[in-house]
């Protein structure tokens, strides 16, 4: 049985001040004041919000002097510019205390799924509505860029994928992508196996330890164990260096450790206070960050140097075909310093590396982390996967061909990225004009966009959207193979699972949008499969062989974001070993 606490709850924004451009006839709603109807659709539940987590039911503070500062601000500043969108209020005071998603997902109920927040002197658009996310991420994606993200990130991943222009990103994407091709994902899953084994061999040896004192379990806080197993794999998928981290502190992991924490930081300021002329020399936090991130960069020199001193092939046809059973390395450093090499400079091979390794690492963490919170709290969905885990795998090892058939676990994988979606956010600005369209209501006029507008899309809301999603915050893994044909929204097809059966999980194709959780179009997540695969390997694993529980109760994990959503000490968690199955 799910446990489940209020966490969101449906709070009223309806005071008269700065209220004036929200005009709600104009989003297909009913009705003239701010508690609306669809005229298409009603939510699969009343939009009174409940969810599983945690540690933020707390009422939210009230509106003051400074909030209203900040919206009259805002308002003038972005005066007319973004139309008649509706405007969130309250935004400061609503931002302390508690992730800002959470805010974004009440005033997407309470304004609908296009709204303009005011937000100190600027102002964002958020976005929650499918076929808007459609248009911005595919069908006009290069009206975009990544505005306040690519501001944060580019001091450290420089020209990665993730913060590149756009001419730089089409040049790499082309280069990166054919990496993530079949053979190399077949060489990966055995990595992941043997990583995840390495977790278990220390949480077994750990038990054992423990039995010896007499007991039979051991707490843990697997938030931690979870970080380090995704180092490690991350660190040979990309670039064939073994962290050791699940075993072991070194130099490097603490300095990668400070980078992904300073990012993090700085992914959740909204001032750039490591721009200020001298802080990084002067400000001792900001001469770690630059220490750190020479120790890091001094590493990956190291290992482009050698690469490229090792150099063989330089057809992708080969590269694509090899055999990956008898190769030393079969990391993607090693395919593009093969593929190309000679041509590409070190520092652009840094950024791509420092891009993947970041991308690649907390992320996973973070569904594995979700995924086992939300387990522990269905224990006849822990029983289901376990089952399976056991017909397909038995006491072996997962490999590229079993994973296929752990589609129960690699739903829970989707269904805990749709609850807890890694980012939660996804970060755009217009770099020319733009009318976004009506979205799945069928507005007719849709918002115009100035060039330089700010946009959140809001991936959280979308994916615990009452009106697409029957129980929107409940934990059901399931949901993914029933066909969802009777949305009955105008101008939304539903979402369709039979529509890929080969799919490793329900992509966006498939759900028309309303499930984004490698995100969508050409700045789509390019490790998606490696992600999903290294999660599903990786909780097949522990579920294998381990019973989970909560240390304390649900509602003690508090929730924390920066780049992702992670707990705010510790995923502690009771293992047991399970006796084995034959
Ligand atoms: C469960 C794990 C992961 C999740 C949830 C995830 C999610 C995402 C999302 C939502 C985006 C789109 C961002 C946007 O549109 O602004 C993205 C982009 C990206 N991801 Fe992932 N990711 C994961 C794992 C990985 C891994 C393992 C790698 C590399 C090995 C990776 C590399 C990247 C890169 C390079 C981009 C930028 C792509 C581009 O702009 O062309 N990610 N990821």
């Amino acid at each position: 049985m799910a446990t489940t606490t209020t966490c969101i709850s449906h709070h009223h924004l309806s005071s008269a001040v700065g209220y004036g451009s929200f005009h709600a006839r104009e989003f297909g709603f009913v009705g003239s004041n701010s508690r609306t109807h669809l005229v298409n659709s009603k939510p699969k539940e009343s939009p009174s919000i409940r969810c599983q987590s945690t540690g933020t039911n707390e009422p939210k503070t009230r509106r003051n002097l400074l909030d209203n500062a900040s919206n009259l601000l805002t308002n003038l500043l972005s005066g007319g510019n973004l139309g008649s969108t509706p405007v969130a209020e309250g935004a400061v005071s609503d931002l302390f205390g508690r992730p800002l998603f959470f805010s974004l997902y009440d005033w997407f109920i309470e304004h609908g799924s296009v709204y303009k927040l005011a937000f100190g002197p600027k102002a964002f658009v958020v976005v929650s509505d499918p076929i808007i996310a459609r248009h911005i991420l595919r069908e006009n994606a290069f009206s975009y860029d990544k505005g306040v993200l690519a501001e944060i990130l580019e001091p450290i991943m420089g020209k990665g994928l993730i913060p590149a222009d756009l001419d730089t990103w089409k040049q790499r994407r082309r280069v990166i992508a054919p990496g993530f091709h079949a053979l190399y994902l077949e060489a990966m899953v055995n990595m992941f196996a043997d990583c995840s084994e390495r977790t278990i061999m220390k949480f077994e040896k750990l038990l054992e330890g423990e039995d010896s004192r007499g007991g039979n379990s051991i707490e843990l806080d697997l938030e931690a164990e979870f970080s380090s197993l995704a180092l490690d794999i991350i660190g040979l998928g990309v670039f064939n260096y073994d962290f050791g981290s699940v075993t072991k502190e070194s130099p490097v992991i603490k300095a990668v450790y400070g980078t992904l924490f300073e990012a993090e930081h700085r992914s959740t300021f909204y001032i750039p206070y490591w721009k200020i002329p001298l802080a990084r020399w002067i400000v001792p936090r900001q001469r770690k960050f630059q220490n750190d991130l020479k120790i890091i960069n001094d590493c990956l020199d190291g290992l482009i140097r050698n690469a490229k001193e090792t150099r063989q092939e330089t057809d992708v046809e080969k590269l694509q075909s090899r055999d990956y059973s008898n190769l030393k390395d079969a990391s993607l450093l090693r395919f593009l310093v093969d593929m190309r090499g000679a041509d590409v400079d070190d520092r652009q091979l840094r950024d791509d590396l420092m891009t993947m390794l970041i991308a690649g690492h907390e992320t996973t963490a973070a569904v594995l982390t979700w995924a086992v919170f939300l387990l522990a709290q269905n224990p006849s969905k822990v029983k289901k996967a376990q089952a399976e885990v056991d017909s397909v795998l038995g006491q072996k090892k997962p490999t590229f061909e079993s994973l296929k058939k752990l589609e129960y676990i690699r739903l829970i994988v989707a269904e805990s990225l749709r609850l807890y979606p890694q980012p939660p956010l996804l970060i755009r600005r217009t770099i020319k004009p733009d009318v976004l369209p009506g979205g799945y209501r069928g507005d007719k006029d849709g918002y115009p966009v100035p060039a330089g507008t700010d946009i959140f899309l809001s991936i959280y809301n979308l994916h615990r959207s009452p009106y697409f999603w029957d129980r929107p915050h409940e934990f059901e893994p399931e949901r993914f193979l029933k066909p969802r044909k009777d949305v009955g929204i105008e101008g939304w097809s539903g979402f369709d699972p039979s529509r890929s059966p080969g799919a490793l999980y329900p992509n966006e194709i498939v759900s028309d949008y309303a499930f984004l959780g490698f995100g969508g179009g050409p700045r789509k997540c390019v490790g998606d499969q490696f992600a999903v695969m290294e999660s599903t390997v990786g909780l097949a694993m522990l579920l294998q062989k381990f019973d989970i529980e909560l240390k304390g109760s649900p509602e003690s994990v508090e929730l924390v974001t920066g780049a992702t959503i992670h707990t705010k000490n510790g995923l502690w968690c009771k293992l047991r070993e399970r006796p084995a199955v034959h």
